[in-house]
């Protein structure tokens, strides 16, 4: 069973979709510990319901990024994880501790990269008229949101639509795909090979939708 180090900065939704999974037995994984930069962050809640360790450690309290960092790398790995799941984790990662979890850090983030990538994604889409958008899961590299996609999945975007409204059709969407690409990691599937993503030793296709 893999250990499963999950970061968040906000509700969780996603952290708790994965910790459903889990229970559920669809992935092969514990989530060990989870960990937030924002003590007010609703997902640590949801850890301490699952009775998962929930950790704070607010970048606050530290003088540079790269001494968070350094924190943060210490707290992870006290865990010995396989895999860390960036879940709505809102910060921006040094390349020293990006590269130490090199091919085992996931994030999710809300677009179909490479389009959007940074913050305000929903807003930014409906701002340039575009009639799709979506979600990319990759992995973690220091290019921000730059990392090779393992997976996307569309969404229609609906004329009046509003940022609240477009991110509520994205989460649904997040909520099957995050899980099934912690498990196919946890069932030793998914590895990323260079630059390549390969599911069951096969490269995946530079853009790939689950629902197209
Ligand atoms: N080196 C990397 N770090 C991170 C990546 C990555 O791919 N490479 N993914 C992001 C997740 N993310 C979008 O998916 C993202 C998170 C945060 C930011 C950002 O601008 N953060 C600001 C603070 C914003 C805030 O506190 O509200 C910052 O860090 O100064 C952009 C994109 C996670 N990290
Ligand atoms: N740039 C990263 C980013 O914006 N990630 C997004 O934060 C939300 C977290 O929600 P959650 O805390 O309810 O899982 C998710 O929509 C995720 O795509």
């Amino acid at each position: 069973m893999k250990s499963i180090v999950v970061l968040i900065s906000g509700s969780g939704t996603n952290l708790q979709a994965i910790l459903d999974a889990c229970e559920r037995g669809d992935i092969n994984g514990r989530v060990s510990a989870v960990i937030s930069n924002k003590a007010d962050a609703y997902g640590l809640k949801r850890a301490e319901l699952s009775g998962v360790k929930a950790v704070v450690l607010s970048h606050k309290s530290y003088a540079s990024r790269e001494d968070y960092d350094r924190a943060l790398q210490q707290e992870i790995d006290q865990h010995q994880p396989d895999l860390v799941v960036l879940a709505g984790f809102m910060r921006i990662l040094s390349d020293e501790f990006v590269q130490h979890y090199t091919g085992r850090m996931l994030n999710i983030h809300p677009s179909l990269l490479p389009k959007y990538k940074g913050l305000n994604t929903h807003q930014r889409a409906l701002d340039a008229g575009d009639t799709e958008h979506g979600v990319t899961v990759h992995f973690v590299t220091p290019e921000l949101d730059g990392g090779p996609t393992v997976i996307q999945s569309k969404v229609p975007v609906f004329s009046g639509d509003t940022a609240e409204e477009l991110s509520e059709r994205v989460r649904h969407q997040e909520l099957s795909l995050y899980p099934l690409v912690v498990k196919w990691f946890c069932e030793d599937r998914l590895e990323l090979d260079g630059d390549t993503v390969l599911l069951d030793r096969q490269p995946l296709p530079t853009q790939g939708y689950a629902n197209d």
